[in-house]
C-alpha cells in the first residue's frame, strides 16, 4: 500500500531522515516509534505529502506523492500532533469547513454519521472552545474521515487525554484496521503500541533501526537474554 525508498530529508545542513525504506502493507497499524527529535513527524508529513523528501521516492497505491500528489491526496487522512479545528466554530462548521476541501460534496448527513463514529453527536452544535481535550482530538480525527482515505496517518493523535478517551480511539482506530484502512501511527506510549500495532518500525536520529513484530524483536534478542516480556522488549528496542 506505502512504499518508501530511500528517502532522506535535509533542512538546511542537518540531515532529519537519512536512506529511509519501508513497506507499509493494506489494512496494518503500522507504529513508527522513536525517541524525541527522531524524524517521526517528518517522515508523517512528508506521507501526508505536506513535505518532499529531499531525494528517494514514496508511492501510495502505486501513486508517487510528488508527481501524482493531487491523486494520493484522495487516498490520504492526516491527523496531525496539533489539533488543527477553528475554536469559534461549532463541531458542524469545522466538519462542514474542512469538506470543502474534499473532491465533491459532502452532505450534512454523512458528516453527521462522521461525528457519530467518533462519539460526538451530542456536541454537533457546541463550538469546539466548549469541548475538552479528548473531544477535540477525536473531532481532529473525524476531520480526517471525511473523505473516507485509505490511509489514516495519525501523529500522537490521543496525547494528554483521559484513559477513556484514549481506550475508545485506540478501539476506533482497530476497527477501521478490520474494514481494511492502513495506519501509521506514532506514539510514545507503551500500552497503545502494544495493543494497536500489527509492525513497528523504529527510527532514531534519522535511520529505521528495527521493522517488524514485537515477536521478530523477541527472537531477535533471545539469544542475549530469553523470555522477555512484550514491555522488556519495547524498552529495548527503543533504548539500545
Ligand atoms: N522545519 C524544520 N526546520 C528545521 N528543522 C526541523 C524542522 N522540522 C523539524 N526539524 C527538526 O527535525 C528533527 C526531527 O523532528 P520531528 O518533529 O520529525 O521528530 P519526532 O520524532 O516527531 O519528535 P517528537 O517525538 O518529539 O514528536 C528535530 O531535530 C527537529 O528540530
Amino acid at each position: 500500500m506505502i512504499t518508501i525508498s530511500r528517502i532522506s530529508k535535509q533542512f538546511g545542513k542537518k540531515a532529519i531522515l537519512q536512506d529511509v525504506s519501508l513497506e507499509i502493507k493494506k489494512g496494518e497499524v503500522f507504529g513508527l516509534l522513536g525517541p524525541n527529535g527522531a524524524g517521526k513527524s517528518t517522515l508523517l508529513s512528508i506521507l501526508a505529502t505536506i513535505s518532499q523528501p529531499s531525494t528517494g521516492s514514496v508511492t501510495v497505491k502505486q501513486l508517487d506523492l510528488v508527481k501524482q500528489k493531487k491523486q494520493a491526496r484522495q487516498l490520504i487522512g492526516y491527523v496531525p500532533q496539533d489539533i488543527s479545528l477553528w475554536e469559534d466554530m461549532t463541531v458542524k462548521e469545522n466538519l462542514v469547513f474542512w469538506s470543502k476541501f474534499t473532491k465533491g460534496k459532502v452532505s450534512n448527513k454523512k458528516l453527521f454519521k462522521i461525528c457519530q463514529t467518533v462519539h460526538l453527536e451530542e456536541k454537533w452544535t457546541e463550538k469546539v472552545s466548549k469541548l475538552s481535550g479528548g473531544m477535540k482530538r477525536k473531532l481532529n480525527i473525524a476531520v480526517a474521515l471525511i473523505h473516507d482515505p485509505d490511509v489514516l496517518l495519525m501523529d500522537e493523535p490521543t496525547v494528554g487525554i483521559d484513559l477513556q478517551s484514549k481506550l475508545e480511539i485506540n478501539q476506533y482506530i482497530k476497527k477501521l484496521s478490520e474494514k481494511g484502512k492502513t495506519i501509521v501511527y506514532t506514539t510514545h506510549d507503551m500500552s497503545e503500541i502494544l495493543f494497536l500495532c500489527d509492525r513497528i518500525g523504529v527510527l532514531k536520529q534519522g535511520k529505521i533501526h528495527f521493522i517488524g513484530t514485537i515477536n521478530d524483536a523477541k527472537d531477535m534478542m533471545k539469544e542475549q537474554t530469553p523470555l522477555q516480556t512484550d514491555e522488556q522488549v519495547m524498552y529495548r528496542l527503543l533504548n539500545e
